[in-house]
């Protein structure tokens, strides 16, 4: 088993606890349910923004511990400050040490959230609809073309957006009508190794109404350029951030050299 198989599941199990405990007649009662949702496709390429996903993220598979310290709420908001056009928010606990009281914290800021997890129901969405998420993420490499179509029309259902994860061209075929921006990750979940050059080959093959979004391991403003002459519209960075003491800091340094 890689480790996407076994986050899945895991997240079987935490699926079903979860339904039993909170029915889908109270997250629709949740405050926030009917809250209008904000749009990342349309954040990506607004011009007082710079096309980076931000996200708080303290821990992963891969890296272990990143931050143990920082704080959802202040270094959301200086994402938001210095110009990020989008936040994500892992919500996975046991994996990512994250939860839907980050979500909520992040929430705090006037920018659309990504809710980061392993969707594989819609009960999920409803729950990401509900914490005060504005898109989710699906990810074809543990999810049916069908599934990505089914869960993909029930998030439009609920105004969400959603962001399709590919990490290689076997997966293009999962691209459909219903999702809103097609992301590519770098991190080859099976082996954990990161290359850019995996978005790079992608772009070409991805349609050009769709959004492109780069994922995982850029570190420099240059790989920006790079990833935005080559099509991409919005940048998702975790680690490099998070890694520093000060995440808030790190994100206001690195935009300044864009
Ligand atoms: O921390 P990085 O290398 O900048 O990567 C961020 C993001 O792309 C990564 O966290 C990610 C991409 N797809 C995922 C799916 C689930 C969990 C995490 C991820």
């Amino acid at each position: 088993m890689n480790i996407l198989d076994t986050i899945i599941a895991r997240k079987k199990e935490e699926v079903a606890i979860r339904k039993a405990t909170v029915s889908l007649d109270q997250l629709e009662k949740s405050q926030l349910y009917t809250r209008p949702t904000l749009s990342l496709a349309a954040s990506l390429v607004h011009p007082q923004r710079t096309g980076i996903i931000a996200e708080y993220k303290r821990k992963s598979p891969s890296k272990g511990i990143i931050n143990a310290n920082a704080q959802v709420a202040d270094v959301t908001r200086a994402y938001t400050q210095f110009g990020a056009s989008g936040l994500s928010v892992l919500t996975d606990e046991h994996f990512f040490g994250g939860s839907s009281d980050d979500l909520l914290a992040a929430r705090e800021n006037n920018i659309p959230i990504l809710r980061k997890d392993f969707i594989i129901d819609e009960y999920q969405i409803a729950e990401a609809r509900a914490i005060g998420a504005d898109v989710i993420l699906l990810i074809a490499a543990n999810l049916t073309t069908v599934q990505v179509q089914q869960l993909a029309a029930y998030a439009k259902s609920l105004q969400l957006e959603v962001l399709l994860e590919i990490h290689d061209e076997t997966e293009l075929d999962h691209i459909c009508d219903e999702v809103d921006m097609v992301g590519v990750n770098n991190r080859n979940l099976k082996t954990f190794e990161v290359d850019i050059n995996t978005s790079l080959r992608l772009i070409s093959r991805m349609p050009a109404h769709k959004p492109g979004v780069a994922e995982s391991g850029i570190s420099s403003p240059e790989t920006i350029k790079t990833l935005r002459q080559a099509g991409f519209k919005g940048f998702l960075i975790g680690e490099n951030f998070m890694k520093q003491p000060d995440p808030s800091v790190a994100f206001a340094d690195f935009v300044k050299q864009l």
